[in-house]
């Protein structure tokens, strides 16, 4: 026998609304003029104290990243901080003027190469009548890897930063990093035991100080972070890897051990080489696979300081 269904008989959206707790505006009081209205974040008056920073963070915006990898160019996910430092006399910023110039930008579809973030962070500067601006702006960078054998190819990804911080009077300071994964094969196990030695996933982390002079139009800081951090692992990380290519892999480990120690000094090594490098911090963090910790080891170097 067929049921008979009746379709329930809703009252209005608005009644609705009233019924779960909305109720008719109160009276208005306040001016709706912007020119009418307190600017209680430009007040002046002594304030205590000069802030370091004050601004916004987790400002999640699209972005445009190019490459020197495969591919030459990819539309991703930037997560921003923008903040700047405000005098003892002045009560707040103004908040809004961040994420307002962040649309100026998009309407040309934001590039976020070193020539472009330092236009904006100088420009951000002005806009917010302050000394000084900083952005940084982290994303994940994209690029093809080919297995070492079949040459199959898939894509893999590495976490990347850029920080650019302008003072009106003392210029910039641009920052980029890179969070890359490694195999690392621990050289204790494998001079120890009568077969095999454990391996594990080590994470990278390199910030560098880039030099002025540093011409991005030559180099790709990614891709020459990249390397100094895969070349120096006991393997790099594949996508796709078919049997002839993991057999490869294994034994290149085998033969490359590294301890986390090894890791820095060796990826220190490299940077020290580049002439766009002043000064690097460089930190391995190793997944342990036969302990439930990670192994950790890190340097920080000014190339700036030495004599
Ligand atoms: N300074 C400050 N503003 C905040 C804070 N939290 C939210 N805001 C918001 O920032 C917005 C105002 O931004 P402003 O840039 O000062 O706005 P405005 O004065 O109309 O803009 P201009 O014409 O550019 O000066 C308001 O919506 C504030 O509520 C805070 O902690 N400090």
């Amino acid at each position: 026998m067929n049921e008979i269904k009746t379709k329930k008989q809703l009252p209005s959206k608005e009644e609705r609304h009233k019924l779960f707790g909305s109720v008719e505006p109160g009276p208005r009081t306040k001016p709706e003029e912007k020119s009418k209205m307190p600017d209680l974040q430009n007040t002046k008056k002594d304030f205590l104290f000069e802030l370091d920073a004050v601004g916004v963070q987790n400002v999640k915006h699209p972005i445009v990243v190019p490459s020197t990898l495969n591919p030459k160019e990819q539309s991703t996910i930037g997560n921003f901080y923008f903040a700047s430092t405000i005098s003892q006399d002045s009560k707040g910023t103004n908040m809004s003027r961040f994420t307002e110039q962040l649309n100026v930008y998009h309407a040309n579809g934001f590039k976020v190469d070193i020539k472009t973030l330092k236009q904006f962070v100088k420009e951000l500067q002005g806009r917010l009548k302050q000394k000084d601006a900083e952005l940084s702006v982290e994303f994940p960078w994209f690029f093809e890897r080919e297995a070492p054998y079949t040459g199959k190819s898939g894509m893999n990804h590495a976490e990347a930063w850029i920080k650019v911080n302008y003072h009106h009077e003392n210029g910039y300071d641009v920052k980029v990093g890179l969070k890359g994964k490694i195999t690392t094969l621990c050289p204790c196990s494998k001079e120890i035991s009568e077969y095999s030695a454990h391996n594990q996933r080590g994470n990278v982390i390199i910030e560098v100080t880039l030099d002025p002079d540093y011409d991005e139009t030559n180099i790709d800081w990614k891709e020459v972070l990249l390397e100094a951090t895969e070349s120096n692992a006991s393997a790099r990380i594949h996508p796709v890897l078919k049997r002839p290519d993991e057999k490869m892999v294994t034994e290149q480990a085998y033969e490359n051990p590294r301890f986390v120690e090894d890791m820095v000094r060796l990826v220190s090594s490299d940077l020290y080489e580049l002439d766009f490098v002043k000064q690097f911090h460089v930190k391995c963090v190793n997944e342990e696979s036969i302990h439930l910790h990670d192994a950790i080891a890190s340097i920080t170097y000014d190339k700036r300081k030495e004599k």
